[in-house]
């Protein structure tokens, strides 16, 4: 693509990429086959030997794709029979073109975006070829147990929500001003919750969520909050009574993040900033830790059935919302897809026509930020726009912790600056950022 830079990529020896291709996806890989191992046993009870024939064949795909991956094989076409088959097929005719005629795509040497979506891909595509246990969900068990490591500071948040609802009428504008930065920094800092930097170890919240945030505040790296809220309180205050405000917020990871987004849903609803709220989360197991369609409505069923009135209050309040429409969950093949924002006006016009008639979208996490920079050698200082490469259906904006090499928009020598103090900065997930793009 002319005036872009390059591609993020393992074969840049030493690099992030180079470090997550050669160790820990093979390491996601094998907690996958551990967990398949694990659950023969349930294989077996629900549907006899062809559960134990279907996880010793997933298996056995899945150790062959470990050692292409460790070889750097080439990759090759997918072969299910999903929809998104073509897309992915013809990606891979693209990447090829990209190379000079007697080179191959392979794991080490294409960009690093696309070879970790493809290895997720082809763990479902292992699994759809394996019925009766097609439609089990690997990363199940990890997204469940993080959600539990995690009651407590989801505990916290449910109660200090249901504390602010049952005075949000009476607040003045600073006041809610206030709490929206607040919940705000707590869906942004929710974002350090994933599994898949940790390879699945445990990175649940434990910390009170909103209690720390003044700590926290420093490490906010790019603080575009303030021009959020003008964007959310003018359009407030111009909206007529049957007007809509409708807000997008695109998914990342399901368990404490999950919370953290429906709470911030929530306030937005309820503090009447906005009308309708519309998640968006992935089709398929995803990153390790990313919300499904099941993930989500698990979420809520958990919830409702807690034994802490504060949860069940909330778990309500959402289902009462979903129920209304003005909360309301989208799936698109196209969240799983190796392609960079920029491309998706053409390769998913649905869905870009659908986020045009949103006010805000809000962006969540790492991999979504990647997406929308298309994970490029960008120097620090260049603006967010011109990174989006023309990706604008409406006012957006990312919240994000850094756990990957690629930033863009920041102050001179603010991360040069970083470079010689603190070398992991960028893949910690010590820091954050609240970036905005108003469009156009
Ligand atoms: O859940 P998030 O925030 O998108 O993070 C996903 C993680 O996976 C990665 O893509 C690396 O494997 C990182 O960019 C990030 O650490
Ligand atoms: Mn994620």
């Amino acid at each position: 693509m002319a005036g872009v830079p390059a591609s993020l990529a393992g074969s840049f020896k030493g690099s992030f990429a180079y470090f997550t291709i050669k160790d820990r996806l093979p390491q996601i890989l094998t907690r996958v086959i551990d967990t398949l191992h694990r659950h023969k046993n349930e294989f077996f009870e629900e549907h006899g030997e062809k559960g134990i024939e279907a996880e010793k064949n997933t298996i056995s795909i899945l150790s062959k794709l470990r050692n292409e991956l460790q070889t750097d094989k080439p990759l090759v076409p997918l072969d299910d029979k999903l929809p998104d088959v073509p897309l992915w097929n013809q990606y891979l005719e693209y990447q090829q073109n990209l190379l000079d005629g007697n080179e191959q795509p392979s794991w080490f040497q294409s960009p690093w975006l696309y070879v970790e979506c493809y290895m997720y891909r082809r763990i479902h595509e292992a699994l759809v070829h394996n019925p009766p246990i097609d439609d089990y969900d690997v990363f199940k068990e990890a997204k469940v147990q993080s959600f539990f490591e995690s009651q407590q500071a989801i505990i916290a948040l449910c109660t200090y929500l249901q504390e602010l609802l049952k005075n949000i009428e009476d607040l003045d504008e600073k006041q809610l001003q206030e709490e929206f930065f607040k919940l705000l920094q707590v869906s942004l800092w929710g974002n350090k919750c994933d599994l898949s930097i940790s390879a699945g170890e445990d990175n649940s919240q434990k910390a009170s969520p909103v209690k720390s945030l003044d700590n926290l505040k420093t490490s906010i790296l790019v603080d575009d909050m303030e021009s959020i809220w003008s964007l959310l309180i003018n359009s407030k205050k111009r909206r007529t009574s049957k007007e809509v405000t409708r807000v997008d917020i695109v998914l990342d990871n399901a368990g404490y993040e999950l919370i953290t987004d429906l709470v911030l849903a929530d306030f937005l609803l309820s503090s009447k900033l906005v009308s309708e709220i519309h998640f968006h989360g992935k089709c398929i197991p995803w990153y390790v830790s990313d919300t499904t369609k099941q993930d989500f409505n698990w979420t809520i069923k958990q919830l409702l059935s807690a034994n802490n009135r504060w949860m069940s209050r909330c778990g309500i309040n959402w289902e009462g919302s979903i129920k209304k429409g003005v909360l309301v969950y989208h799936d698109h093949m196209f969240w799983t897809l190796p392609h960079e924002f920029c491309s998706m006006a053409q390769v998913a016009t649905d869905l870009y026509t659908e986020l045009q008639k949103s006010h805000l979208i809000i962006f969540k996490g790492d991999l979504n930020y990647r997406k929308l920079t298309g994970d490029r050698k960008w120097e620090f200082t260049v603006p967010f726009h011109q990174a989006l490469n023309k990706f604008h259906p409406a006012p957006l904006c990312s919240l994000r912790t850094l756990k990957s090499d690629v930033q863009v928009g920041l102050k001179p020598g603010q991360g040069e600056q970083f470079v010689n103090s603190e070398p992991d900065w960028m893949i910690c997930g010590k820091y954050g950022v609240v970036q905005f793009d108003a469009s156009l």
